[in-house]
């Protein structure tokens, strides 16, 4: 290194420069300065082509882009070692930890023990571990119909839970994991977008074949919706309730419609059986009549006449006995096929109503007690598997039998009619609510813990008061005490639900119009 002033330096380059008769680029004046200050000759930093050449990486994953981002960092700071960190990093696309000291961080490998044991807290057991679990609850997503996917995530999960694992397997099976896993999902993800469709294209199917039945079509409508994404297990849930209706109904319909086609068959056989007897006593009828006509040309005398006439008296009895007799039957056969048809009309209306009662409430529109019981079955084995809080509010009218008395019954069904409207559209969808009695009504509220379920109580109270209800045009308020409890551990629905019912009646005690905790 020369001992000169810079000034001095920077004089001499210039001299030197003309000396030497070189071009004045800055490239030029650059080397001429470092050797004449005695400075190691240095290459410029090439900027601008590590700049293209870092937009030039693609950045399709997180890793990748990090990796870019601590190239353009390292390249704006003319940082060789940065950049070459970098580029190694983004070649593997190991994490790194962030820059501290303004240069690019320090690569993590899974498989250098010595550089990532300082710095990467998070590669202890207890990180293997959580990989392993994070896998093993994503398995039932995936299904196991590939049996070398599951062999592949079984042989992972040990890996991951030996003690003392060897790193670089482990990355090295993670990475053909990850490969496998995202066919996997992508699989599952079309064949619920098949299955949806297949779905959809037999509730098409049902209701174009029933277009007579309105309860049908009504109900098929209903399956489309419910079974269209974003699907939840309770929106499936319906699904099935409902399916389960339209298979009770369709399986009776056609135990009476095969019936009646036997009753049909029947008559028809006796029909036909008829017909035949009627056309050969017929053809035996006008074989004499024209035996007799021709007897009759030939006859000489009245004599002879006489009898041939009495044959066909006889004969002529004979046939218009026989035809009253096939009209009689035809008749009888006629009526009962009338009645046959009649009843057959009758029980496909009695199915109607039947199988709308089954698991729904006709006056509401809410489920039933059946409907309750099978949505409380399912509520309760949601609670085990989640292990997440259960709300149930037992709700009963204050003074419904006034109201039924001055207002009378049509008014209360209506009254009844409009608390289950206001219940449904103020509820969140994932609520159910049933009607259990007379003028009580419950609603299972999941993911619930008992103050906020006592809050949309009281929220629906509230609603209640803004929504009057119009008799005629004169505006009636209605109110409701009511019972919430949270289903405790071990507990039954029942039991709960009894909880919740003397609640409620302590809230009639203490004066109705409020909702009470168990
Ligand atoms: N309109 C109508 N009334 C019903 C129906 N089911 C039950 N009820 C009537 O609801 C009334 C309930 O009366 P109560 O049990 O004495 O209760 P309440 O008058 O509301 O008194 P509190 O509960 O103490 O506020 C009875 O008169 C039942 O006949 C229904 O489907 N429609």
């Amino acid at each position: 290194m020369s001992d000169k002033k810079p000034f001095e330096i920077a004089r001499e380059t210039l001299k030197q420069l003309t000396a030497r008769k070189l071009v004045p680029t800055p490239s030029n004046y650059q080397t001429l300065y470092n050797e004449i200050a005695g400075i190691p000759h240095m290459p410029p930093f090439p900027a601008d082509t590590l700049r293209d050449i870092a937009k030039a990486l693609p950045t399709k994953t997180p890793g990748q882009q990090k990796q870019r981002g601590l190239l353009e960092y390292a390249i704006d700071r003319l940082n060789w070692e940065g950049v070459k960190t970098a580029l190694v990093a983004y070649g593997g696309f190991v994490p790194v930890t962030p820059p501290g000291n303004g240069t690019p961080g320090v690569p993590i490998s899974l498989v250098d023990d010595e550089v990532g044991g300082a710095t990467a807290p998070a590669l202890t057991a207890e990180f293997m571990a959580q990989i392993g679990r994070m896998i093993e609850y994503s398995q039932p997503a995936l299904g196991n119909d590939d049996v070398r996917f599951t062999e592949q995530t079984e042989a992972l999960l040990t890996a991951l839970r030996q003690p003392g694992a060897d790193l670089a397997n482990v990355k090295q099976m993670l990475v053909n994991y990850s490969h496998r896993l995202s066919f996997a999902a992508e699989d599952q993800a079309e064949i619920k977008d098949a299955l949806l469709k297949l779905l959809h294209l037999v509730f098409e199917n049902i209701g174009d074949l029933s277009l007579d039945e309105q309860w049908l079509k009504g109900q098929m409508d209903a399956l489309m919706s419910a079974s269209t994404p974003p699907l939840t297990l309770r929106r499936l849930d319906d699904v099935e309730r409902r399916l389960k209706d339209v298979i009770f109904k369709q399986k009776d319909a056609k135990e009476r419609a095969v019936q009646a086609q036997n009753e049909m068959r029947e008559m028809l056989a006796a029909f036909i059986d008829r017909l035949s007897q009627m056309a050969s006593s017929s053809g035996v009828f006008y074989e004499k009549l024209e035996s007799s006509a021709r007897l009759i040309e030939q006859a000489k005398t009245l004599a002879e006449i006489a009898p041939v006439l009495k044959d066909v008296v006889g004969a002529t009895r004979g046939m218009a006995q026989d035809s009253k007799q096939s009209r009689d039957e035809l008749h009888a056969m006629r009526v009962r096929a009338m009645a046959t048809d009649a009843e057959v009309a009758k029980l496909h209306q009695e199915l109607d109503r039947v199988s709308t009662q089954a698991r729904h409430d006709t006056l509401t529109g809410t489920l039933n007690r059946k409907g309750l019981d099978e949505a409380m079955e399912r509520e309760l084995s949601t609670v085990k598997r989640k292990e997440t809080p259960l709300c149930m509010a037992l709700l009963d009218i204050d003074n419904f039998k006034k109201l039924n008395d001055t207002m009378g019954h049509a008014t209360g069904d209506a009254a009844l009619a409009h608390l289950a409207t206001v219940a449904r559209e103020s509820m969140r969808p994932q609520d159910t609510l049933a009607r259990y009695g007379g003028e009580e009504f419950v609603i299972l509220m999941p993911d619930t813990p008992l103050d906020k379920g006592i809050e949309a109580m009281t929220r629906l109270q509230r609603e209640l008061t803004k929504r009057f209800f119009l008799a005629g045009t004169e505006k009636i308020l209605i109110t409701f005490s009511a019972g919430v409890a949270q289903l405790a551990p071990q507990e039954s629905g029942g039991d709960a639900i009894r909880r919740a019912d003397q609640a409620m009646y302590l809230a009639k005690r203490a004066g109705k119009n409020r909702v009470l905790g168990a």
